[in-house]
C-alpha cells in the first residue's frame, strides 16, 4: 500500500520505517527539514536500539522515503499523523497544534477514499472534532484513530510485534484499509480491538495513567518504607508475585518522567475538568505529586549525605536521560535531579552514555563529561538516576579509588547495597534503607 507518515519524531521516525518493512510504499513527512535531511541519508537523528538497522533497511529498498513537502503524501492511500501533542506552556492540557496543522495540511491534499489515521496521543473528543474540522475544510478522507503503545528503547519490536492493535472507526472501510496495512502484523496472531474514536482515544490516555498510577503506588510505599525502616524492593517482589499485581512497572525510585506519561495524566485531568468529570481522575493529580516528590527526596538525601549542605560539594551524576536506551531528557527525572543540585550550588559533573547532548540544550549551566570514571574522580557522592547497565554493572571496589569520599545515592534501587557498604560506601536507596 501507499502510506504516508506526518510526523517522524520519536514515534513516526519508527513506524513510517517498519511500515516499509512490512512491505509498503512509505514517505515520511515532517517540517523539520534537519531531521528529513539525517532520516533520508539513513541517520537516525536520536538514540533507538535498533532503528539505523532499520532505517537503512527499509531505504535500501526503495519503499522509504523522506521529505519536507506534504504535496508528497497526495497520492498515499493511507496516512498515518504522528505529530507532538505537548503540555501546553500554562496549563495542564494537550497542545493540539501540531495535530490540527497536520490534519489541516492533509485536508487539502488527501485523496477521496484516503484514510487518515491519528497515531498521536490525543485527549478523548480530538478525532470527532477533527472529522468535522476535515468535513469543514471540504475532505471526504476517511478518519481513523489508532494509538500507539510502543516504548522508546523498545520501538522496533513494539511497533512489529505489539501486544494489541486498537482500531477507532466509524466505517468498516477505514478497519480494512487498517487491516491491510498491518496484515503481517495480524497474521501473526495480535489482538485487534475495533471500537469507536472515543474509546480508542481513551484506551490510550487509560492505559499511561494506570502505568504512572502504578509507579506512584510503589513510590507512596517507598515513602512509608522510609518512615518505617521497611524495603521497597523486597516489598514490590512480594507483591509483584500476585499474579493480579505483576511485578514490572513496580520499581521504586526517582520516579517517571519522558515526553509521554507526565503530560498524558496532566492531560487526562484537564479534559476530564472539562467533562465535568474532574473527581474521576482527583487521583492522578496525587499520582503526579507522588511522583515529583521522589525528585526532591533524592535531592534532600543528598543534602543529608553531604552532613547538611551540598554548597560546593563535588557530586558525580550518573544518568540524564528519563530512562536507559534512550536519548530522552524531556521532563527526566534524572536531568531534574542534576539540575536542582547545581541549584543549591553543588558541583555537578554529570554524564550519560547517550542523553549530554539534549542535556545540554535544555541545561547549559551544568558541567558534563563523557565517561563515569570523568564524574566520579574526587567526587564526594555519586547519584545513580538512571539505571543503564554499564552504570548497574560498576565495580563498588574502583568506584571507591576514585571518588574523595565513597557514598552513594542509588536513586533507581538497583545496587546491591551489601556489596557497595562492602567495599566502603555510606549506602542509600529510595525507600530501602
Ligand atoms: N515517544 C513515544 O515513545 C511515543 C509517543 N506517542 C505520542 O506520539 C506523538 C508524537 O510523539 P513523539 O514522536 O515523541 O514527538 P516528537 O516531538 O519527537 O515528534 C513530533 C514530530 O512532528 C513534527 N511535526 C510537527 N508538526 C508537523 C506537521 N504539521 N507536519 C509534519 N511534521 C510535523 C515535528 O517536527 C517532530 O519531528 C505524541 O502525541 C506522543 O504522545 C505515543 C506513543 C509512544
Ligand atoms: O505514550 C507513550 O509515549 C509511551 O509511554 C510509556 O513509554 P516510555 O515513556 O517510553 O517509557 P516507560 O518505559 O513507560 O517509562 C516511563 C518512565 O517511568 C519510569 N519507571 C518505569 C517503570 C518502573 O517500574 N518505575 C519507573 O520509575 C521510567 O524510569 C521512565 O522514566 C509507556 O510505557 C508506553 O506504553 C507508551 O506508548
Amino acid at each position: 500500500m501507499r502510506i504516508s507518515v506526518i510526523g517522524c519524531g520519536y514515534l513516526g521516525a519508527v513506524h513510517a520505517s517498519a511500515m516499509a518493512k512490512l512491505g509498503h510504499d512509505v514517505v515520511g513527512i515532517d517540517t523539520d527539514a534537519e531531521k528529513v535531511a539525517k532520516l533520508g541519508s539513513g541517520v537516525a537523528p536520536f538514540f533507538e536500539p535498533g532503528l539505523p538497522e532499520l532505517l537503512a533497511e527499509s531505504l535500501a529498498t526503495g519503499r522509504l522515503r523522506f521529505s519536507t513537502d506534504i504535496g508528497d503524501a497526495a497520492d498515499a492511500q493511507v496516512h498515518f499523523v504522528a505529530v507532538g501533542t505537548p503540555q501546553l506552556p500554562y496549563s495542564d492540557g494537550a497542545d493540539l497544534r501540531f495535530v490540527r496543522g497536520a490534519f489541516d495540511a492533509l485536508a487539502a491534499v488527501a485523496a477521496p477514499g484516503s484514510l487518515i489515521v491519528g497515531k498521536s496521543t490525543v485527549p478523548v473528543g480530538t478525532a470527532a472534532e477533527l472529522e468535522e474540522r476535515m468535513r469543514r475544510a471540504g475532505s471526504d478522507a476517511l478518519l481513523a484513530w489508532n494509538p500507539e503503545f510502543l516504548r522508546e528503547g523498545f520501538a522496533v519490536a513494539d511497533t512489529l510485534t505489539p501486544d494489541r492493535l486498537v482500531y477507532g472507526v466509524a466505517d468498516e472501510r477505514a478497519t480494512d484499509l487498517l487491516d491491510e496495512v498491518y496484515a503481517q502484523i495480524l497474521d501473526a496472531g495480535t489482538p485487534r480491538i475495533v471500537t469507536d474514536f472515543a474509546t480508542a482515544e481513551l484506551v490510550k490516555t487509560a492505559a499511561n495513567a494506570f502505568l504512572a498510577t502504578k509507579i506512584s503506588f510503589i513510590n507512596a510505599m517507598a515513602e512509608i518504607a522510609e518512615a518505617t525502616g521497611a524495603d521497597v524492593t523486597t516489598l514490590a517482589d512480594a507483591i509483584g508475585h500476585d499474579a493480579r499485581i505483576g511485578r514490572r512497572f513496580l520499581n521504586a525510585g526517582i520516579g517517571f518522567g519522558g515526553g509521554c506519561l507526565p503530560k498524558d495524566i496532566r492531560a487526562f485531568t484537564a479534559r476530564a475538568e472539562e467533562l465535568g468529570r474532574a473527581e474521576s481522575v482527583a487521583f492522578l493529580r496525587q499520582v503526579d505529586a507522588i511522583n515529583l516528590r521522589r525528585r526532591e527526596r533524592a535531592v534532600d538525601l543528598a543534602v543529608e549525605m553531604l552532613d547538611g549542605s551540598v554548597f560546593e560539594r563535588r557530586i558525580a551524576v550518573l544518568g540524564l536521560t528519563f530512562k536507559p536506551q534512550s536519548d530522552d531528557t524531556r521532563d527526566s527525572p534524572a536531568l531534574d535531579v542534576a539540575a536542582r543540585l547545581h541549584g543549591l550550588g553543588a558541583r555537578v559533573l554529570a554524564t550519560d552514555p547517550e542523553g549530554i547532548e539534549n542535556a545540554r540544550l535544555r541545561h547549559p549551566q551544568l558541567e558534563y563529561v563523557a565517561t563515569a570514571s570523568e564524574a566520579l574522580a574526587d567526587a564526594e557522592l555519586v547519584v545513580l538516576v538512571t539505571e543503564w547497565p554499564e552504570y548497574r554493572e560498576l565495580e563498588p571496589d574502583l568506584v571507591a579509588g576514585l571518588m574523595a569520599s565513597a557514598r552513594v545515592i542509588d536513586a533507581r534501587n538497583v545496587l546491591d547495597p551489601a556489596a557497595w557498604r562492602a567495599a566502603g560506601f555510606a549506602y542509600r536507596g529510595l525507600g530501602r534503607s
